[in-house]
């Protein structure tokens, strides 16, 4: 499939989707994001494709909404480029395979809120984070009002909406908005290896965890505690269930058939 503003490669059970305007800092205009709905519907249907990475060609993982188009975009147009973005940020949010967001730069506005509707984000050194839409006289239109302020909480969420101020890696780390920091040398092998240890587990374990803590995040305590024990009922209908314990008893690394 041929693809203008990005790139999808497949490994083994890992694919990589790589923003790919690094020109404008890989920052999303309408074709990127209609070209990650085509790669994500490809990426649903190949089995083979156990974990998605995501992560951006040149010095920046994103840097945004593309701000040139702002000129010409009207109320109404605003809210659909808006809805569009929400869109995509949700569908890789419940893509039912783990989405890994390997931040090798910038990762601003749109581009943390890409970052954000992702399962893991691992970062490099040099990475920066920020919703730096105020400076523009707007605000976060991608999600990032939501999912950030779940992720830090609510005090430093609005501080980082209300002064677009950049955060270091190291800083993003202590607030815990990414999971681990690397050197940027190190960021590709890293996220690799980790990519591949849960590529190693079995898919079907792997798509319940998204679903329950997913949908968990959203819903009070007893709804989400009821939905996982249905999930583990689920879990325990699987091969790869019997496969586990087998292996667990038998002393030897399970095989999992990802049925
Ligand atoms: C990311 C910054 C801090 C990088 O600064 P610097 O390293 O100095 O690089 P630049 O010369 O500024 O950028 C190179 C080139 O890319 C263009 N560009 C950068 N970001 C965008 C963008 N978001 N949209 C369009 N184009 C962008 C930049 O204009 C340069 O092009 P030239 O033709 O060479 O001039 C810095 O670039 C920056 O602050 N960018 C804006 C970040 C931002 O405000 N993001 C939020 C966008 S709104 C949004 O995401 C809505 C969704 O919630």
């Amino acid at each position: 499939m041929e693809f203008e503003t990005l790139e999808l490669k497949k490994e083994g059970h890992l694919a990589w989707i790589i923003l790919n305007r690094p020109e404008r800092l890989n920052s999303i205009n309408g074709k990127l994001l209609e070209e990650l709905q085509r790669a994500l519907t490809e990426l649903e249907a190949d089995r083979k494709v156990k974990v998605l990475l995501i992560t951006g060609k040149g010095k920046a993982f994103c840097a945004g909404a593309d701000i040139t188009q702002f000129t010409e975009l009207n109320p109404t147009e605003a809210w659909k480029f808006a809805k569009m973005g929400r869109e995509v940020m949700t569908r890789i949010e419940n893509l039912m395979k783990p989405v890994i967001a390997v931040i090798n730069g910038y990762a601003l506005g749109g581009g943390l809120e890409l970052a954000l509707a992702c399962d893991i984000r691992i970062a490099s050194e040099e990475a920066q984070l920020g919703l730096p839409e105020i400076n523009l006289g707007i605000f976060p239109g991608f999600g990032g009002t939501q999912r950030l302020t779940k992720l830090v909480g609510k005090g430093r969420a609005v501080e980082i909406m209300m002064t677009g101020d950049r955060i270091g890696a190291k800083d993003a780390e202590k607030m815990g908005l990414v999971n681990r920091v690397v050197p940027g040398s190190a960021l590709q092998e890293e996220a690799t290896k980790l990519a591949e240890k849960i590529a190693k587990k079995s898919a079907v374990a792997l798509a319940l965890i998204k679903e329950v803590v997913n949908r968990g995040v959203d819903a009070p305590l007893q709804s989400g505690l009821a939905m996982e024990s249905i999930g583990w009922g689920v879990a325990f209908s699987t091969e790869d269930k019997q496969e586990g314990v087998k292996a667990f008893l038998e002393k030897r690394e399970p095989n999992f058939k990802d049925r």
